[in-house]
């Protein structure tokens, strides 16, 4: 996957701001790449334009071998659901639902039949077999979040967009919400894309990628968390 100089302005005018300003970058498959940078920078910006949730105003969003831009709101909307997982902040679970019709949701938004030998190789994959049954309310933060990891990799996509996945979990929960995401990219080759604010987190990232102004303010490969920490400090330098 790939953006190609991508522009995104929003409003018009003397009000425009222009979030992000002639963005390339490439995320090979079966990588994992973080994003970082100041407030504002357009980590979120970037994110959304990556996953087709926010069109560019310039410049092209590549999936495998298919381009985003000029796509219909009903193309770009069957190729979230098929084509790409999210995982977010707060988990967007379903209280009312147990944890496998969580997970297998997309599979049945898109009107297909749910494969139980893939749900449990994914819901063993996220290390919740025993909890299949349960409610999102009957679980901890850290599971809570790796049902919606689950809930990502059901359809086998092509990209796993992950927003501050672990801004609202304790260390250890984060850990192992990382380590899964990390499992995810070195066992079954998924491609990983994560914003987030901690250079801890970044740092199980294969290259992290920093935003400056809606700028690329250059990369990490295999990145540790004390050089991310000081590429961060240096990022309003210019
Ligand atoms: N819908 C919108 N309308 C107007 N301006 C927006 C909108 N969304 C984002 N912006 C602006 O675009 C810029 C980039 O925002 P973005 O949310 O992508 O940054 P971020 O790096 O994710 O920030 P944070 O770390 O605070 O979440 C900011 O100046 C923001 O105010």
């Amino acid at each position: 996957m790939r953006l190609d100089g991508v522009s995104k302005e929003y409003g018009s005018g003397k009000n425009a701001v222009r979030a992000l300003d002639g963005v390339t970058a490439g995320f090979p498959r079966g990588t994992f790449t973080a994003v970082m940078g100041p407030s504002g920078s357009g980590k979120s910006t970037f994110l959304h334009c990556a996953a087709g949730l926010d069109r560019p105003t310039a410049g092209r969003v590549v999936l495998g071998d298919t381009e985003l831009s000029g796509r219909s709101e009903t193309e770009l909307t069957e190729l979230r659901r098929d084509r790409i997982g999210f995982v977010f902040q707060a988990y967007n679970l379903l209280g009312a639902l147990t944890v496998a019709d969580n997970v297998t949701l997309p599979v049945r938004l898109a009107g297909k039949s749910v494969d139980r030998g893939h749900l449990d190789t994914v819901l063993a994959a996220v290390g919740l077999a025993e909890q299949h049954d349960r409610r999102p309310s009957q679980l901890s933060g850290g599971q809570q979040q790796r049902v919606a990891i689950a809930r990502a990799l059901v359809t086998r996509p092509d990209l796993v967009c992950a927003d501050e996945p672990t801004g609202a979990l304790d260390s250890r929960s984060g850990r192992q919400v990382l380590d899964l995401l990390r499992k995810i990219v070195d066992e079954l080759g998924q491609t990983v894309l994560m914003v987030t604010h901690d250079p801890v987190a970044a740092a199980r990232a294969d290259t992290v990628v920093f935003l400056a102004d809606g700028r690329v303010a250059g990369e990490l490969d295999r990145p540790s968390a004390e050089r991310i920490a000081e590429r961060m400090t240096h990022l309003g330098d210019s």
